[in-house]
């Protein structure tokens, strides 16, 4: 007789706008899901959570499985870790806690090399993975999540102990997660190589929105901050290709049609500024431009502005 296939239980390691969007998903295609959080924790042990998608509708989960102490976490077989990057080696202690043996951490996070803090902190025997979430989701109020469009998230294997095959076994199983939840989800056959490719959208307009004050649809509308989109993508096909990457052709062209097409949005940098929280500068501008100038390529447009935003940044939290 065949047996059943266990779900895997899911921690949500910080519970902002993409936690808890992705961990509301899950436990509503009947995943155990697991939520640490920090600020919100009262309020959503309280009310739960709600997620005003302008796609799904409104999605509440309430009682939501909630802790303030990653202790108090059952063994999770998927750690999803929604914290900005600014926070990632502080999160080791809360990951360890909650890690089943051999447990997959997948980072959901923007940014290049943001798996590389966390994995020196953690033992061989955890799988580390990266997503890439192609989604416009921010956090309303405590507990209430806006999303506006979008949804996929793709996933690749960092390291950890698998190869070859059981690496992609890995890998589709975390795609089978979203996908069960209703949600488009590919896996990525090189990690690195997409995270530059998704760069090419956040370098500009992470950056743009805060030093301009402008989301999406002023940024596109507007002549001379088109050309700054465009000249800022430019570079950083160049920086990826320089690294010895593969950018498609036209690929920078699409993602500007898409964002014209797309609500108008404030991207998640925005956020942080406005709530006074750290830049995640590190991983979305200092990482290229450094790992650019060791392949011999400057992006002296992307240098100004990581300049102009890291003078913004020491002066706002
Ligand atoms: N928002 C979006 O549309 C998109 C975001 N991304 C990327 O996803 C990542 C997450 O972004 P986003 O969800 O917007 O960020 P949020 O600020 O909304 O969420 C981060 C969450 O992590 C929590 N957190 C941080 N440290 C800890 C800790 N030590 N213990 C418990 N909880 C903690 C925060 O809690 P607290 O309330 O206490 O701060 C907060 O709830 C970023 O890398 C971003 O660039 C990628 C694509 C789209
Ligand atoms: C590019 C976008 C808006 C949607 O893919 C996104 O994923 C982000 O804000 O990082």
């Amino acid at each position: 007789m065949m047996g059943t296939v266990a779900k895997p239980t899911i921690g949500i390691i910080g519970t902002g706008a993409i936690g808890g969007f992705y961990g509301v998903m899950l436990a509503r295609a009947g995943f155990d899901v697991h939520f640490l959080l920090r600020s919100e924790f009262s309020a959503v042990a309280e009310h739960g959570l709600r997620v005003d998608s302008a796609p799904h509708g409104v999605l509440t989960l309430n009682p939501v499985q909630a802790y303030s102490d990653a202790q108090d976490m059952p063994p999770c077989d998927w750690l999803l870790v929604g914290a900005k990057t600014t926070s990632n080696a502080d999160l080791a202690p809360a990951i360890l806690q909650a890690a089943a043996p051999s447990a997959k951490v997948l980072l959901l996070q923007n940014g290049l090399d943001v798996e590389d803090s966390l994995r020196a902190l953690l033992p061989d025997s955890l799988h580390v993975l990266g997503g890439l979430c192609y989604i416009c989701v921010h956090r309303e109020a405590p507990g209430v999540i806006t999303h506006q469009a979008l949804g996929a998230v793709h996933v690749g294997y960092h390291s950890g102990p698998a190869d070859g095959p059981a690496r992609s076994a890995i890998v589709e199983e975390g795609v089978g997660l979203f996908r069960s939840a209703g949600l488009d989800s590919q896996a990525m056959a090189n990690l690195h190589q997409a995270r530059w490719q998704k760069l090419v959208w956040n370098i500009p307009y992470n950056g743009l929105s805060v030093l301009l004050g402008a989301s999406t649809t002023p940024l596109m509308a507007d002549a001379d901050s088109r050309e700054l989109v465009k000249a800022l993508m430019a570079e950083v096909v160049q920086g990826a290709v320089a690294c010895g990457h593969d950018v498609p052709a036209g690929y920078a062209e699409h993602l500007f049609m898409v964002t014209e097409k797309m609500p108008d949005y404030w991207p998640s940098m925005y956020h942080d500024y406005l709530h006074k929280r750290p830049l995640e500068l590190a991983a979305i501008y200092a990482r290229p431009l450094a790992a650019a100038k060791a392949a011999g390529c400057e992006m002296p447009r992307i240098e100004a502005l990581y300049r102009s935003l890291s003078f913004i940044d020491r002066r706002n939290t």
